[in-house]
């Protein structure tokens, strides 16, 4: 747990001892303690070195002792915390691999800090809906000013050794050695008066508008925050710092994190991050997981199509520092890909050189763009990234499968189509897979990785290590029209669209779900992503356009209720933001600015009159219940088709495509949360008054759910109906 050692003849060295990450467990933490008070009461020794073992400092608490958490006067780690700066010798943290949130607190209780060059030092509490409670919220500021401290508390990044010396986190940096460097250090210092490196000790730094600094950093947070309530009380708690003594701020610290605690943000974020760890072990309906699979090393990779969503993709392969071939059909579409690209890469480069991470991304020598499929001969991996196509993706695949090196993965990049079809114009169907990247997919952390039911082990696990190399959450599921995102998006959009036939304005539905924490409404979305792109999907299925059977009811598909509201609004051009006008008016075409539009209510009110339709109000619970729980119900049925193989596959996937969130966990969480009595109960009442919408009606899984008496989450697949094994 922690191991105490001497160095030479007046070192005491402790190692935290808790692997994989040397979290900080009631048992280090004692350990920590003892170890401590032995090097205190030892007249032999001098100085103190404490460091972690296997590389790591420490990742911090440990996060999942905190739902047995008992309220106690005072946590251990924060009087371990200042029994090390009481100490009578110095202590020297030597900090290799992370000090995080509890890791951190305890280097900062320490008089010294010594960083290896590629060591991460940060708060990451306010991402688990909590605070730094080890007196962290009450040192840093007095260590760095607010400011930084604002930065650094409030948004949880970590920043590499480097950043922290300048910050004055870190005392001095080394290359190698930094246990034995801390060791010197310590011998040096000893004896010398501890007073001035005692940082409890230390005022807050003064400046003029502290109060202005204050007020500004809150409604920045706030504004960004969108209910999380933890960015808020980090703020609190650095205004006690500069308003209250330290031992009187500690006190408000430890309110605002009891606070915090019983929230429930605080266990959706930590269910969250742990939900994003469990999808790494996949498995498949077969049993065969990532256990057994082993991933192919990826060295050089091509993609195809330069479009938006290829751009990205070469971006997130070339910072990976890959080899990467970037092929276009023609040499206009290739200069403009390339353009595009390298100003990525430019912002990219810069980006990284303000963390202080070197920034030799841009090497062009990785880089090759090509008109020539020839070039495609050696490569380990493909993603095609044209667009939405199902022919003309068959004709590239067919072509991949002549040129590829037979042993080459072959990925399309689709949000929807049949990997099945796709992989049975290849001769090598087990080495197909779907990933489906967001876009722009340099940024977005999902990857949504697509099983045909051909595809072998290896090729998925090679997919979910590209996911990992390329800083990205691979999530897998099975192969079905939408897979787990878009199939559940679908019903989603559906209400808030029927919202719209009964009597609800596009702003007004977008409240309701932005108030729910959402990045952005589904009107204001679908704006975002253009309205073209449903439009075209829906033309391929035959529910609009030149293959609708004449006579077909305008709000009608096989007696299933319909509503060709965004088809006429194609129609019209209103494709969205670029075009400058879809559900709501934009000040020019590209235009970001989401303004109601007259238009659109005169052409409701028109529609709803043509179409009988008596408007009502409509109140933001039913709004948000019927679009939310919609949703939800799909997942359920997702679950039971065994296309998600865990409701934590669903909640990434919407934490990290959609903007689920992450302060209500994933809607597969917030199901359980509000209750799956609840949510069964709100859906019969909707289908009822909607017997036409099946969407609304309940899934049988959530039903059976229920009749089992609403288990816990982790035990829901357990109940899901085990393929038959004539099948
Ligand atoms: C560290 C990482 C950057 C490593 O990333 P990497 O990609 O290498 O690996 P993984 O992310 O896959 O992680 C490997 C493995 O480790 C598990 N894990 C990681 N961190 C923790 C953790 N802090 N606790 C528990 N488990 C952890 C992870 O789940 C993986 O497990 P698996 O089974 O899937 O293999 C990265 O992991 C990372 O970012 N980690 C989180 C860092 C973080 O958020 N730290 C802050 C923690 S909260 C905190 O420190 C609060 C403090 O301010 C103190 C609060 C005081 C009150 C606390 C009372 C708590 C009770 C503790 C007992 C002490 C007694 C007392 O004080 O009363």
């Amino acid at each position: 747990m922690a191991q105490y050692r001497r160095a030479g003849a007046a070192v005491a060295v402790i190692r935290l001892h808790n692997a994989p990450v040397n979290a900080l467990s009631s048992a280090v933490v004692q350990a920590l303690a003892q170890g401590v008070k032995k090097a205190d009461l030892d007249p032999s020794v001098k100085a103190v070195v404490i460091c972690g073992a296997n590389g790591k400092f420490s990742a911090g608490a440990d996060i999942r002792t905190f739902s047995s958490l008992q309220p106690r006067d005072r946590p251990a780690l924060a009087e371990t915390v200042s029994l090390i700066e009481r100490s009578q010798k110095p202590v020297v943290a030597a900090i290799e691999g992370v000090a995080l949130g509890g890791g951190l607190e305890v280097a900062l209780g320490c008089h010294y800090r010594i960083a290896h060059a590629q060591a991460r030092v940060g708060f990451p509490e306010v991402l688990l809906g909590i605070l730094p409670a080890a007196e962290g919220t009450q040192r840093l500021p007095r260590l760095i000013g607010i400011p930084a401290a604002l930065d650094l508390i409030t948004t949880g990044r970590h920043v590499l050794a480097a950043e922290a010396l300048k910050l004055g986190i870190i005392d001095e940096i080394v290359k190698e050695n930094t246990v034995e460097r801390a060791i010197e250090l310590a011998s040096k210092v000893s004896g010398q008066p501890l007073g001035p490196r005692k940082i409890s000790l230390k005022p807050v730094p003064d400046l003029p508008d502290m109060e202005a600094i204050l007020s500004e950093a809150l409604v920045k947070v706030k504004r960004k925050a969108r209910g999380r309530l933890s960015p808020e009380m980090c703020i609190q708690a650095i205004k006690a710092a500069v308003q209250l003594p330290f031992a009187e701020g500690v006190e408000k610290e430890r309110e605002l994190f009891r606070f915090l605690l019983g929230s429930g943000q605080a266990k959706a974020q930590q269910y969250a991050f742990f939900a994003e760890r469990a999808v790494e072990k996949w498995t498949m309906p077969s049993g065969t997981s990532w256990k057994t699979a082993s991933a192919q090393p990826i060295r050089k990779a091509a993609v195809i199509g330069l479009g938006t969503m290829g751009r990205g993709i070469v971006t997130s392969l070339v910072k990976a520092k890959m080899l990467v071939v970037a092929l276009e059909q023609d040499q206009k579409q290739l200069d403009i890909g390339r353009e595009a690209v390298t100003s990525l890469l430019q912002w990219e480069a810069s980006k990284m050189q303000q963390s202080g991470q070197s920034q030799d991304i841009c090497d062009p020598a990785r880089l090759q763009f090509t008109l020539d499929f020839g070039a495609l001969r050696d490569v380990d991996l493909v993603i095609e990234a044209v667009f939405e196509d199902m022919a003309l993706k068959k004709e590239i695949f067919r072509k991949l499968s002549t040129i590829c090196k037979p042993e080459a993965f072959l990925c399309t990049n689709t949000s929807a189509l049949d990997i099945d079809e796709i992989a049975a114009v290849t001769s090598h169907p087990h080495q197909v897979i779907g990933t489906h990247f967001f876009s722009p997919a340099h940024v977005m952390k999902l990857l949504e990785v697509i099983r045909g039911h051909h595809t072998s082990p290896t090729t998925i696990a090679t997919a979910m290590s590209l996911a990992k190399t390329l800083n990205k959450v691979g999530v897998l599921v099975g192969n079905c029209f939408g897979f787990v995102g878009n199939r559940m998006m679908a019903p989603y959009v559906e209400q808030a669209i029927f919202l719209l036939e009964e009597g609800c304005k596009p702003e007004e539905v977008d409240q309701a779900v932005e108030g729910f924490g959402f990045h952005m409404g589904p009107f204001r979305m679908l704006d975002l992503a253009g309205l073209d792109v449903g439009w075209r999907s829906r033309k391929g299925q035959g529910l609009t356009g030149p293959k609708l059977a004449p006579g077909t009811p305008a709000r009608q598909r096989e007696s299933r209720r319909y509503s060709p509201l965004p088809d006429f609004l194609c129609e019209q051009g209103r494709y969205g933001q670029k075009a400058g006008k879809g559900w709501y008016l934009y000040e020019k075409p590209g235009g970001r600015t989401a303004n109601p539009d007259p238009w659109l209510y005169n052409f409701l009110s028109e529609y709803r009159e043509t179409h009988g339709i008596k408007a009502r109000f409509v109140d933001q619970e039913e709004i948000l219940e019927r679009c939310l729980y919609a949703l939800i119900n799909e997942g359920f049925q997702i679950l039971a088709d065994r296309i998600a193989s865990a409701p934590e596959d669903i909640d990434v996937i919407y934490i990290y495509g959609y903007g689920w969130p992450t302060h209500r966990g994933g809607p597969m969480f917030h199901a359980s949360t509000v209750g799956l009595p609840h949510v069964l109960s709100r859906l019969q009442k909707y289908s009822e008054a909607h017997p036409d919408i099946p969407k609304l009606q309940p899934s049988p899984f959530l039903k059976k759910l229920v009749a089992l008496g609403s288990p816990p989450l982790r035990e829901w697949v357990s109940h899901v109906r085990q393929p038959s094994s004539k099948l």
